[in-house]
């Protein structure tokens, strides 16, 4: 039975990617890798391609921390502070559900990111709603990055 997880998107099913572990028996993230190469600028905030998508059941988050090492040891932060994975953005039409780390480069040189490099961690998380909110009207999520409006 599937519970929840990650696959690898279509545009990278050829890559040879390998799908996230922990690293220690008790780490609670995932460490999530960099799919293809890239060059960060000095202050650029760049989308990081994980070529990845999670599934999760209903009443759960995949939440996105920062790795501890990233702003001293490559000079790059998690520049949104938590990336949000919502359940419903697996298999979106637009893009999959690929995972993206959304990084800002905080030093005055080129930050190069390889493929393989860990980047940031996923820890699945249950959430909670409030009273009321089963008589919401909600929509059905297509994208993301701004998919439901400003
Ligand atoms: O660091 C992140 C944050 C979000 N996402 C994806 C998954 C998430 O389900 C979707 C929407 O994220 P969020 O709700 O935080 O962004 P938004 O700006 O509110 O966009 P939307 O209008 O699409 O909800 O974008 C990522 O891949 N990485
Ligand atoms: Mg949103």
């Amino acid at each position: 039975m599937k519970t929840r997880g990650f696959e690898i998107v279509s545009k990278y099913e050829n890559a040879g990617l390998e799908l996230p572990v922990r690293a220690t028996k008790q780490a609670a993230g995932y460490d999530l890798s960099v799919a293809e190469k890239l060059v960060i600028q000095p202050g650029e905030i760049k989308l990081v391609s994980t070529g990845l998508k999670a599934y999760m059941q209903a009443g759960e988050v995949l939440y996105l921390y920062d790795r501890s090492s990233n702003p001293r040891k490559k000079g790059l932060i998690l520049i949104n502070s938590v990336g949000v994975i919502d359940g419903d953005y697996y298999n979106n039409p637009s893009n999959e559900g690929e995972i993206f780390a959304q990084m800002k480069n905080i030093t005055e040189s080129e930050v190069v990111l390889e493929k393989g490099e860990r980047i940031v961690q996923a820890v699945f998380m249950p959430f909670l709603v409030a009273d009321g909110d089963e008589e919401t009207v909600k929509t059905t999520r297509t994208g993301g990055f701004g998919s439901t409006g400003h």
